[in-house]
């Protein structure tokens, strides 16, 4: 099953106050798309809703139906979610957390069985955690426990993912490991795929498309070329970059000091 995700009009309040508002999107299936933007900017509210964990306005729909419409059951078979602060049992070992995974695919009462086994240790073992299969989910560290929620995630087998800074605490090797991963489960499966990310240069690497949100609203969209540009940055951001391209010819973004011109440091 491949699964289009449409956004339109879309809004959320928090507390009465607007924090997302108007902002219309599409993800295809097997295509990357990766909200970026800066602090408070709405990001993590927008995949929330998108995951129909905040009411929303506007029109949110998946494979044609609104999310809102989704019963928890089918909005978990559908759409694979993961937080960017998760929280997670304890007292849970590694292999029983990633099979929870599988719970919407199981029938009522039923328990995991042979096939939902497979699938769980088969995403461990991507996932470089097998090692940790049997250790409980509260003694791992950041980085691990990251991996652990990302393989519950994938366990869903949802045609969705929906992935808030997935990769925030983790070394540079497993960083790729998991963008390589998501990125393959993307071509092979056809998954639809909406990220945040903070690294600018992540994002360009590995995202077809680029939705920038600032204070709520969509200020820019399209290819990473298109949206990473010096001043596009610096307005949003305040902050001072050069671009230059890669041999793949994406983007990269490299952050300069700004001139300061005081003559304190010694920088002009
Ligand atoms: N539970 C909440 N109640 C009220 N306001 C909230 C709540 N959670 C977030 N907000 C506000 O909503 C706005 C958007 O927050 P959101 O977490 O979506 O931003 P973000 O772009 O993901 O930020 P960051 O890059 O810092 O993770 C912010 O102004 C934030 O303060």
């Amino acid at each position: 099953m491949s699964a289009r995700l449409s956004l339109r009009a879309a809004g959320v309040d928090r507390d009465g106050v607007p924090v997302l508002r108007d902002v219309r999107a599409d993800v295809e299936p097997g295509e990357w798309v990766a909200v970026i933007g800066p602090n408070g900017a709405g990001k993590s509210t927008l995949l929330k809703a998108v995951a129909g964990l905040l009411p929303h306005m506007g029109e949110i729909t998946v494979a044609g139906r609104p999310v809102r419409g989704l019963s928890a059951r089918e909005s978990a078979r559908t759409i694979a979610y993961t937080a960017q602060n998760p929280v997670v049992p304890d007292r849970m070992p590694v292999h029983e957390y990633v099979l929870l995974g599988r719970t919407p695919h199981l029938g009522y009462l039923a328990r995991p069985g042979r096939r939902d086994r497979a699938i769980a240790s088969e995403v461990i073992d991507r996932l470089d955690l097998g090692r940790f299969a049997d250790r409980d989910v509260g003694r791992l560290s950041g980085g691990e426990r990251q991996r652990v929620v990302l393989a519950r995630a994938l366990a869903q087998q949802a045609p969705v993912l929906l992935l808030d800074e997935p990769t925030t605490a983790l070394d540079l090797g497993h960083q790729q490991q998991v963008l390589e991963l998501v990125d393959t489960l993307r071509i092979t499966d056809g998954l639809t795929v909406l990220t945040t990310l903070h690294d600018l240069g992540v994002a360009a690497q590995y995202a077809d498309r680029l939705l920038m949100l600032v204070g709520g609203r969509a200020v820019s969209s399209g290819p990473p070329a298109d949206v990473l540009t010096p001043d596009t940055i610096a307005e949003h951001y305040q902050a001072s970059v050069t671009v230059d391209r890669g041999p793949d010819g994406r983007p990269r973004v490299h952050p300069i000091r700004p001139r300061h011109g005081n003559g304190r440091d010694g920088i002009e």
